[in-house]
């Protein structure tokens, strides 16, 4: 097959817990600056560098982006990371989604943080084998050339995308705290929240 004739396809991890308007103003804006056929999220299954931390089951987190990503039609939602045992690590991910499809071209999807921090992925020097990595802009957060040392240029893009200073961390405190998440996270997602109680203090209403 021609490369010219290969589809090109997104991929968005993350913890995404909650999902919220960041991950999808980055995904919706690279899937237009790429030309991508779509956009696969893929929550994580075991974050093994927020260990120190609690996340909620990986259940609640997929259902929330697959609410979050559903008037899409180009977002789709993966279960590859949640349903492999053991911690989560992109190399595995993008091996199990290379295998599912064979005539695409991957794009993995970063914020300024996670880009920065490449260099402690597992086997990184083998991720960008897999795909083409994008770092998109996000408040907080510098992404420039000091970014990109160690990285192989010609597999890396950063991209600048609308900043929107928004965290699941805030999200999470937010909620726990009483105070509204409304217009941070997609309408379904406060609902799912509301609904299962997710983040509440033990003691609210
Ligand atoms: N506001 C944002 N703008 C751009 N990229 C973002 C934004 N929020 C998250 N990302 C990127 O989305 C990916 C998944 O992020 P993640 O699910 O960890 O959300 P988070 O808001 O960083 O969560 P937490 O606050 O719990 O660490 C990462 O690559 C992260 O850099
Ligand atoms: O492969 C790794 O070692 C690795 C380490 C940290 C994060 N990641 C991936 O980076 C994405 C964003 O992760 P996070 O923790 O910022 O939600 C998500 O797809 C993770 O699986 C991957």
């Amino acid at each position: 097959m021609a490369a010219s004739e290969r589809r090109r396809i997104g991929v968005m991890g993350g913890t995404f817990d909650p999902i919220h308007h960041g991950h999808l103003v980055a995904a919706s804006e690279v899937q237009s600056w790429f030309d991508l056929d779509e956009v696969i999220f893929v929550p994580t299954g075991q974050p093994w560098q927020k260990a120190d931390r609690t996340v909620s089951p990986p259940e609640d987190r997929y259902l929330m982006t697959v609410i979050a990503t559903a008037a899409n039609p180009r977002f789709q939602v993966s279960r590859v990371d949640i349903e492999r045992h053991g911690p989560t690590y992109t190399i595995d991910t993008l091996r199990d989604l290379s295998a599912q499809h064979p005539d695409a071209d991957l794009y993995f999807i970063t914020g300024a943080d996670a880009m920065a921090a490449i260099l402690t992925w597992r086997d990184h020097d083998e991720l960008f084998d897999l795909a083409h990595f994008v770092g998109c802009t996000r408040p907080g957060h510098e992404m420039d050339e000091k970014t990109l040392e160690g990285l192989p240029a010609d597999r890396v893009t950063l991209v600048e995308i609308p900043a929107l200073a928004i965290s699941s961390t805030d999200c999470r405190q937010r909620v726990q705290k009483g105070e509204p998440v409304w217009y941070l996270v997609p309408d379904g997602v406060v609902q799912y929240i509301g609904k299962h109680r997710l983040y509440h203090s033990k003691d609210s209403a």
